[in-house]
């Protein structure tokens, strides 16, 4: 579905990411896992075209869009949720909402988009009308993810999601984010909560250093001895 091959990305003369390779499969979520600097916020930057490559292709289906606008690539469906929720707080659940179906606003269908995304968090249906920046961590973090569902994504990209929430914040989300799966969608997460994202993925890969590491399915990475001591520590 997406294609990463042998990324580079530079920050100045700063090397972040040094060729990175990395498949979606579609419907599937992957986890994109690493310890602290170690690339992931990097990388979906190149996939949303927030940060260029310096080298290497991405493509979406077949299509190279490693030369794309993020304004392009958000109208080809991939959409991309920040660490940190980025919500305008002085704004209320449902016009932070609305915004997030900016792009899409001639297609006539916010008012559907709207609803299912209030299927998916009923809170935030009940909160519709509450500033943003007044809500717990993990509703704004359902109305981030709710905005970036408002651009109706093919690939919805999510990084950092469980920071700073609740334990049973975080199943919940995590359990949501298998269900949006499940309809249709493909996910890359990034994850600092590694145990949950190889619960609920397909596939992961392991980046270190701005160099990938491992691939594979969730279970074997799940499964590996190396892996399990060299990344998580047990
Ligand atoms: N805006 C920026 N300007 C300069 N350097 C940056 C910037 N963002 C990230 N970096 C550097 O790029 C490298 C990769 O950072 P990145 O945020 O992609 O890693 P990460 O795996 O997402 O880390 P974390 O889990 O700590 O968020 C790090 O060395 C980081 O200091």
């Amino acid at each position: 579905m997406l294609d990463v091959k042998n990324i580079s990305a530079f920050y100045g003369d700063a090397q972040a990411l040094e060729d990175v390779s990395l498949s979606l499969q579609p419907h599937q979520v992957t986890a994109l896992l690493g310890p602290n600097a170690a690339g992931k916020s990097t990388t979906l930057r190149v996939i949303s075209g927030t940060v260029a490559a310096a080298s290497g292709s991405v493509s979406l289906e077949s299509q190279d869009i490693t030369k794309m606008s993020p304004a392009e690539r958000v109208n080809l469906g991939i959409v991309h949720v920040p660490e940190g929720r980025r919500l305008f707080g002085s704004m209320t659940v449902e016009d932070n909402l609305i915004l997030g179906g900016y792009s899409k606003r001639k297609d006539r269908k916010t008012t559907q988009r709207l609803e299912k995304v209030y299927d998916l968090f009923p809170r935030l249906a009940e909160r519709r009308k509450q500033e943003a920046g007044l809500m717990s961590g993990g509703e704004q973090q359902m109305c981030a993810v709710g905005r970036g569902l408002m651009a109706d994504p093919r690939v919805l990209m999510i990084d950092e999601m469980s920071l700073g929430l609740a334990p049973v914040i975080v199943t919940q989300m995590f359990q949501i984010v298998r269900d949006i799966a499940d309809t249709g969608m493909t996910v890359l997460l990034v994850e600092q909560h590694v145990k949950h994202a190889l619960e609920v993925a397909d596939f992961a890969t392991i980046i270190d250093g701005g160099k990938t590491r491992v691939s594979g399915t969730a279970e074997e990475l799940r499964n590996s001895d190396t892996v399990r001591e060299s990344y998580f520590g047990s």
